[in-house]
């Protein structure tokens, strides 16, 4: 039997996806039609040998994560609970604290996923391939290739390419250690849990030996998987890493939420072709690519849907809209003639007659070999917005016949003349 846990953090992490972060907990927020943390669910669902999935975060238990918890627990058939973290307890704190909930049941091994990361999941081969390599206290890392100049963004592993362990991980150095990087996806042996224990002790002594007289516990309950887990057991033998090279991508703007909606709805094809859009048709718009168009959302017949679009419940798109590789919300309105393109519409917004919205694609490198999408801050040195792609909060109006060029707007906002590169407060 195997579990997996999946590390959602918590209401101070998401900063980069703001505003979008402000309406709903970010492991939800939906890409190709599913919220982020249900393509793990799913990938999970597909091993019959995971009998339970541990949401692992220190969100509150808001009304959207108490409704997406019940419906998971009637839609999947692992047991599916959250396990919420009294404070933030770091990417390993929440294994060491919940880590009779995760043995309970003694099972061989457990996977560990962070929630912003899109790939294909090969799921069942990553555990064959921990079964293979380890014993019963080692850790398997999945990893891929980025170029020299992203890898430092990431954590770096060195392996020994003979027998396919991992001698060296540094987190995010700050100069070239190696060009694989760690995806975000390990499974775990029973025994680590025990190793995390050291490490908390330690922690405690060092807290204690150091004056302090114990008031900040969740200080010294902080566990960070990378540096107190990761960084000392390479190089131990126990460490073993399986190489990907398929697509995966991180998901910490909203920039790269675009990005991990064209990377699932291109997997749709192998795992759930169902879900995308066929067009075709008189009564059907016209689908370019690959779409999903939510059942419950109303799409004119002349209007033109694609590359890399989502349009999510209650959507409603009038005669001749023009929608390419965007996100459209539930409960949004394309009004007639309308243009999206390269852009996020926030839940209720409304796009005015003949409007534009448009952003600026981010994309990894095409010309550059293994080059993954980079989620940078939103301003240049010189205190610029950087032109990225268009983002409308929840319920904002942009008036007819105007042009929205690569801005951020904030909830609630009406927009009643053209904006370019602008955040409208
Ligand atoms: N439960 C819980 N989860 C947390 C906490 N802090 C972060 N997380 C979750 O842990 C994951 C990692 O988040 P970050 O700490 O923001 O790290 P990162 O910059 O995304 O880098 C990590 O992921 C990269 C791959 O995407 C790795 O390359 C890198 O080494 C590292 O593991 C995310 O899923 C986040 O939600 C916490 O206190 N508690």
């Amino acid at each position: 039997m195997w579990k997996a846990i999946i590390l959602i953090g918590g209401p101070d992490k998401g900063t980069r996806f703001r505003p979008l972060s402000l309406d709903i907990p970010k492991p939800l927020f939906p890409v190709a039609g599913l919220p982020m943390v249900q393509h793990h669910i799913e990938a999970c669902c597909q091993v019959p040998e995971i009998k339970e999935i541990l949401l692992i975060g220190f969100f509150p238990l808001s009304d959207e994560l108490k409704n997406f918890l019940a419906y998971a627990k009637k839609a999947f058939t692992p047991s599916i609970r959250y396990l919420q973290e009294y404070t933030s307890l770091g990417t390993g704190g929440g294994l060491y604290h919940f880590r009779d909930q995760i043995s309970a049941g003694s099972p061989s091994a457990f996977l560990v996923f962070n929630v912003d990361v899109c790939c294909n999941f090969p799921l069942q081969d990553i555990l064959h391939f921990h079964s293979s390599k380890t014993a019963d206290d080692g850790i398997t890392i999945v990893a891929t290739e980025a170029t020299h100049q992203e890898s430092m963004s990431y954590g770096c592993l060195v392996e020994d390419k003979k027998t396919g362990e991992a001698t060296h991980y540094v987190e995010k150095p700050e100069t070239f250690v190696s060009s694989l990087i760690n995806c975000g996806v390990y499974v775990f042996s029973q025994k680590v849990l025990q190793y995390m224990e050291n490490v908390f002790k330690e922690h405690q002594s060092e807290r204690f030996d150091g004056g302090d007289n114990g008031s900040d516990s969740s200080f010294t309950e902080r566990i960070s998987l990378e540096k107190d887990i990761l960084y000392p057991y390479a190089g131990s033998g126990k460490m073993f890493v399986y190489k990907t090279k398929e697509v995966w991508g991180q998901i910490k703007s909203a920039a790269s939420a675009i990005h991990a909606n064209k990377l699932y709805l291109s997997l749709y094809h192998k795992t759930n072709p169902g879900r995308l859009a066929v067009g075709g048709d008189k009564q059907t718009p016209t689908i370019i690519g690959d779409v999903f168009i939510h059942k419950n959302a109303e799409v004119h017949s002349t209007a033109v849907i694609g590359p890399n679009v989502t349009i999510d419940e209650r959507v409603v798109i009038g005669p001749g809209v023009r929608v390419s590789n965007s996100i459209v919300l539930p409960g949004a309105v394309l009004k007639d003639h309308s243009c999206v393109l390269n852009s996020i519409i926030g839940w209720e917004s409304t796009v005015g007659q003949w409007s534009r919205v448009e952003g600026t694609a981010h994309q990894p490198d095409p010309n550059t070999q293994f080059s993954k999408i980079v989620s940078g801050g939103l301003f240049n040195e010189d205190g610029r917005l950087c032109p990225s792609i268009t983002v409308l909060g929840r319920q904002v109006t942009v008036a007819p016949e105007i042009v929205v060029l690569n801005s951020i707007v904030l909830p609630n906002k009406a927009i009643q003349s053209s904006s370019k590169n602008l955040i409208i407060l």
